[in-house]
């Protein structure tokens, strides 16, 4: 089974597809064990977005567009594909990718269905399904190119959370970008925040540069804007689940922060991602569902609790930086500058 319809074997994949079944790679469980869940329909699928099994915001809007097109192909009514499609939606509210691909393999079933009965559903919804994976898979490979030729000269990259193959089809988005950067210079390094309450820098982010031969060292969240103001970075690169229309972006809860500290020390602070997460019916980052999560990811890890019992707790997911405070954003149809209004519009 290859990660995307018609890829080369990569790896690292977060998600694979055979035509029936999506089998996703458990991220909850990385760096300490790779277990592979075989998913059947809508509701595991949304299940397990909303665990981050899968997550990402190219991989958990392709992770349901399969999962929709399962569930299709179990009971191809309107009503259910409706029922299907609302499952999935409603998963997790900030990466955009999760409504586009789920609005995408929709329209593509309701389409079949009026035009050629319900029979015709399963197989629209599967292409329709496919195509999204395929295209994020090449702009995956566009975004590490634009980006790599961006930052060209820059060495020592500072990300957040994970944008690797675990988080987007092929090389990723931003870890994709510094991949290539790599590629072309040895002497790329990377500092890794360890991204609380979940660690995906940590398990995820280090455990990909690891197996990609890429020079790592991994920080807490906190030491970040101290070693951009000491000059031990010279770029700040990181992902995306959300672009407003004014360029805002929403990104992992962190990524503000160190925004703020690239623009105090005067160095380049990259987005990358695939236009897919772009929302232009989102005026600006305001208006971006920021996702709040359980508060027992912030009270412990891996049954270890870290804090007194009763103690109250904010755990939103997400942050959302100005665009003001963004260098560029590159995406697969080009490097975005300000004005972003007017430069996203135009893509
Ligand atoms: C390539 S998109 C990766 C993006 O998604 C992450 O969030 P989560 O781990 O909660 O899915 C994070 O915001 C990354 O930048």
């Amino acid at each position: 089974m290859l990660d995307a319809p018609g890829a080369p074997d990569r790896k690292i994949a977060a998600l694979r597809w055979d035509g029936e079944r999506l089998t996703l790679l458990d991220q909850t469980l990385l760096p300490s064990e790779e277990r592979w869940i075989t998913l059947t329909g809508a509701q595991d699928t949304a299940d397990a977005i909303a665990r981050l099994a899968v997550r990402g915001a190219p991989n958990i809007g392709i992770a349901a567009a399969y999962g929709l097109a399962m569930a299709v192909s179990v009971d191809p009514s309107p009503a259910a594909v409706r029922e299907a499609a609302a499952t999935l939606s409603g998963a997790r509210p900030t990466a955009v990718n999760l409504a586009y691909a789920v609005d995408r393999v929709l329209d593509a079933a309701m389409g079949a269905i009026g035009e050629l009965g319900e029979r015709a559903a399963p197989a629209a919804a599967r292409a329709e399904a496919e195509a999204l994976h395929s295209e994020e898979y090449l702009a995956a490979a566009e975004i590490a190119r634009l980006g790599a030729d961006l930052l060209r000269g820059r060495r020592r990259i500072l990300t957040h959370c994970n944008t690797g193959a675990l988080a987007a089809p092929g090389a990723g988005s931003a870890l994709g970008v510094i991949a290539e950067l790599a590629a072309r210079n040895p002497a790329v390094t990377v500092l890794a925040c360890e991204t609380r309450p979940l660690l995906q820098g940590a398990r995820l982010t280090a455990w990909e540069l690891q197996r990609l031969g890429i020079p790592c060292e991994l920080v807490v969240d906190g030491a970040a804007a101290g070693l951009i103001r000491t000059g031990a970075v010279d770029a700040v690169v990181v992902g995306c689940d959300r672009i407003a229309a004014n360029g805002d972006v929403a990104n992992k809860v962190g990524t503000y922060a160190h925004a703020l500290a690239a623009a105090a020390a005067g160095i380049p602070f990259v987005v990358a991602g695939p236009t897919s997460t772009l929302d232009l019916a989102t005026p600006d980052g305001d208006g971006i569902p920021v996702e709040e999560r359980h508060a027992d990811e912030v009270l412990g890890f891996g049954g270890a609790s870290i804090a007194p019992d009763g103690v109250a707790v904010r755990n939103p997911a997400f942050d959302v930086t100005p665009a003001e405070l963004i260098t560029a954003i590159v995406t697969e149809r080009g490097v975005v500058r300000a004005p972003f209004g007017e430069n996203l519009a135009a893509l």
